[in-house]
């Protein structure tokens, strides 16, 4: 009998030399909420696997704050943050004890990364966790990331570790991100639901218009389906394959496939295709990790201009902004419904704007007579199609959002 030969992401996730692979909280404890020493086992024997195959594998783990509720005598997750935080404390330094253990039955090294949203907000940051993790994959040491819960104010919180997975893996340049769940595929609707049936291959967002997404099922996790489409989408967005599957099936969803064989690899899942190329590393960085200065309202107009047909904005599409910015400064650019539909770099200092928005570049002085943004200083932020708020773009904090008694100024 032949086997019939995989889906292009499929084969490109078989073959990715680096790979980052996520596991949720809800695939590694017990029913009682406590961590799971065989269910963690099974997913370290997998990640072994890939890794004796050639692999370089970071692995983005929660778990902490489940691992600490029961040491600490709480029942099930607490919802404020300080209990939260405690519990991760607690629970962190558990679970990277039993990934250490559960790794040297292959006699793997494993090295903790604790990551804020500072660390890949600030781009000095960025670079200094990039040459962290080179130097550590470099080792052939395993690194172990979760979000760093026990100093993560509200404020800064990634919110969670699906989408720190999907930084992740365009930070350490990996050509496939794996996201395990207590799930064996996406879904059509509830996958509770008798009616709902799995979707094998997401080749382009659009496919994703039609899923319904429960809310989670999970007590102990924090992301849900929708936050693991956003993750899907920021990496594919990148440029980097996406596979969801099953914390039961992570070997099958880590396997290989060698290069001369298009029939092997991971069989099991939902494979999300890479949307474009590799965006580069300043782009990404705008995208999805930059905080902004400030922000500039454009009429419909100019929305379609910038992200239809690929322009650069120009003083006359703008109707209002905020903010202090100056010239090189990150700032987001919002629909007329307030939306952040873009981010670029400024061309102008936001003293500048109030005399030219509103006005055609040919009556402006010579000296101001260029783009407020330039084409090639804009990133579209992605709103996930038909999932409405869960786009990353609008979960980035806005230094204009939070400035209190920042100035607004309108064009009549
Ligand atoms: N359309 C869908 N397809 C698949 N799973 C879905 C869908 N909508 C909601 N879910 C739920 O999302 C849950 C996974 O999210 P979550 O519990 O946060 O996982 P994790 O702890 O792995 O991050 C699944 O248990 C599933 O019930
Ligand atoms: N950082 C938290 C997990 C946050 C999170 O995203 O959880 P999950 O939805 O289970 O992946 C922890 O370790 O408990």
């Amino acid at each position: 009998m032949t086997r019939s030969a995989l889906s292009a992401p499929r084969l490109a996730v078989g073959r990715a030399r680096t790979v980052v692979v996520k596991v949720g909280s809800s695939s590694l404890t017990t029913s009682a909420g406590g961590l799971d020493p065989a269910r963690l086992d099974t997913l370290v024997d997998a990640v072994a696997g890939r890794v004796a195959a050639g692999s370089q594998v970071v692995l983005v783990s929660s778990g902490a704050i489940a691992a600490g509720l029961s040491p600490l005598g709480l029942p099930k997750r607490p919802r404020d943050l300080a209990t939260q935080q405690a519990a991760a404390s607690v629970g962190q330094q558990l679970l990277a004890h039993r990934y250490a253990s559960s790794f040297a039955r292959y006699r793997l090294t494993v090295g903790q990364v604790l990551l804020t949203s500072d660390d890949v907000v600030r781009r000095a940051h960025y670079r200094n966790a990039q040459r962290t993790f080179g130097k550590l994959l470099a080792f052939g040491v395993v690194p172990v990331v979760n979000e760093n819960d026990t100093v993560a104010t509200a404020e800064i919180k990634f919110g969670d570790n699906d989408r720190l997975a999907a930084l992740v893996a365009h930070l350490v340049g990996a050509q496939a991100l794996i996201l395990l769940s207590d799930v064996d595929a996406l879904y059509d609707g509830d996958p509770r639901l008798p009616g709902s049936s799995p979707v094998f291959e997401v080749p382009d967002a659009s496919v994703l218009a039609g899923v319904g997404i429960a809310a989670s099922s999970s007590d102990v996790g924090t992301g849900g389906m929708a936050s693991k489409l956003t993750s899907a989408l920021t990496a594919t967005g990148a440029g980097i394959p996406v596979l969801l599957a099953s914390a039961a099936d992570a070997g099958a969803a880590l396997a290989t496939s060698p290069p001369d064989d298009d029939t092997c690899g991971p069989t099991v899942g939902t494979a999300f295709a890479p949307a474009t190329r590799r965006t580069s590393a300043r782009l990404f960085w705008l995208r999805h990790a930059a905080t902004s200065s400030g922000s500039i309202g454009l009429d419909h107009g100019a929305v379609t201009a910038v992200l239809g047909r690929r322009k650069s904005l120009l003083p006359a599409g703008i109707t209002h902004f905020f903010g202090d910015f100056e010239s090189g400064d990150v700032v987001d650019l919002l629909a007329p419904t307030g939306e952040i539909v873009a981010r670029g770099f400024v061309g102008h200092d936001a003293g500048e704007l109030p005399g030219i928005i509103g006005r055609s570049l040919p009556e402006l002085p010579e000296q101001l007579r260029h783009p407020v943004v330039h084409a090639d200083d804009l990133v579209a932020v992605p709103t996930a199609n038909g999932l409405g708020s869960v786009g990353t773009g609008s979960r980035v904090e806005s230094a204009s959002e939070q400035r209190s008694g920042g100035s607004q100024h309108v064009h009549s």
